[in-house]
């Protein structure tokens, strides 16, 4: 059976979505997982980063479930969740939506392009947890906050934290970035390791000025990617516990596919993060899913806007 998608992206990091809603695809946890590793194979026509399979919800308005490109299932997608809330906005004619994933039933909402010509969205980041068993990290201690992993790395100081997928940041200079430390680390925690069972997502974060901060992500089941937006969220959350971003005040996360917008909220002892940005349409297609072939596409007149964005965040990075 034909397959119909769109081609989107958060901040670069692009994914094929496909809406299961009245329509009956028959896919199975093993097809899903095949046809992501098929379809975003970046040798076939297509090519992305995952899969946002958008289907009918009892809890929520729709429901949302991601595929990394090497067939592995995620709990959450920031990036992801802003391109799959404006579908669902859209299609229910709405302005806001609460969209089910695998943990928790999320808000989202349209907001003000962040860029002129830009359709922005504003997504709920949550939940939060702290708790190393939530990752899962193996360590004997509660929680990583601002610490070394022994025998991971002499240099680099961890916080760790589950959004609710994993992610592992740490704040590094140019030239930690400039280096081949990130990979290396990376590939490390997301093979056979003592630490992280599961795998984990690995930031770098530069602290570019008050209000501003720069992240480069290898993602878990993807490796590096333009941007990652649970990982841009968690960093903007870290940035703030350690007093150099304000909690409630936009922070502006920098990455190689442009530029988001989080805001960290805290109400008790709890967190969660509003990531606003960008969900930009590059085309519709429709695909045969055997052969990876693409029957026929019809490109959208986004990306242009968009690409203003992108060459406005470069200047801001070339200039730090
Ligand atoms: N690779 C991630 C899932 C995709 C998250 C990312 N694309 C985002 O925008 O948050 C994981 O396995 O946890």
């Amino acid at each position: 059976m034909m397959i119909d998608l769109i081609k989107c992206h958060g901040s670069g990091n692009d994914f094929l979505l496909i809406d299961e809603m009245g329509r009956d695809y028959g896919f199975t946890e093993e097809s899903r997982a095949e046809l992501a590793k098929s379809l975003c194979n970046r040798e076939t026509e297509l090519g992305a980063d995952g899969i946002l399979f958008i289907l009918s919800s009892t809890k929520a308005d729709a429901r949302m479930r991601v595929f990394n490109s090497d067939g592995s299932e995620a709990s959450m997608c920031g990036n992801g969740l802003r391109c799959a809330g404006r579908y669902i906005c859209e299609k229910l004619g709405v302005n806001e939506a609460i969209v089910e994933t695998m943990k928790a039933n999320l808000q989202v909402k349209k907001e003000a392009d962040i860029f002129p010509g830009v359709p922005t969205y504003n997504v709920e980041i949550s939940p939060v947890s702290f708790r190393l068993e939530d990752l899962p990290l193996k360590l004997d201690q509660e929680e990583l906050i601002q610490q070394k992993i022994p025998g991971l790395s002499s240099e680099l100081i961890f916080s760790a934290l589950a959004v609710p997928n994993p992610h592992l940041v740490a704040i590094v200079d140019n030239e930690q970035v400039e280096s081949d430390l990130q990979k290396e680390l990376s590939e490390k925690v997301n093979g056979l390791n003592e630490w992280f069972p599961d795998g984990v997502n690995v930031s770098f974060i530069k602290l570019l000025e008050k209000g501003k901060i720069y992240v480069r992500t290898f993602e878990r089941g993807v490796g590096f990617t333009n941007a990652c937006g649970t990982a841009m969220s968690s960093s903007s959350l870290v940035t703030c516990l350690i007093g150099e971003n304000q909690f409630e005040k936009k922070i502006s996360v920098y990455n190689n596919g442009g530029m988001v917008q989080c805001v960290v909220h805290k109400v008790a002892d709890r967190f969660t993060i509003d990531l606003i940005g960008n969900a930009t349409y590059l085309y519709k297609a429709t695909v045969d899913p055997e052969s990876q072939k693409v029957i026929e596409k019809q490109g959208y007149s986004e990306q242009e806007a968009y690409q203003h964005l992108r060459e406005h965040a470069q200047t801001v990075l070339s200039a730090k």
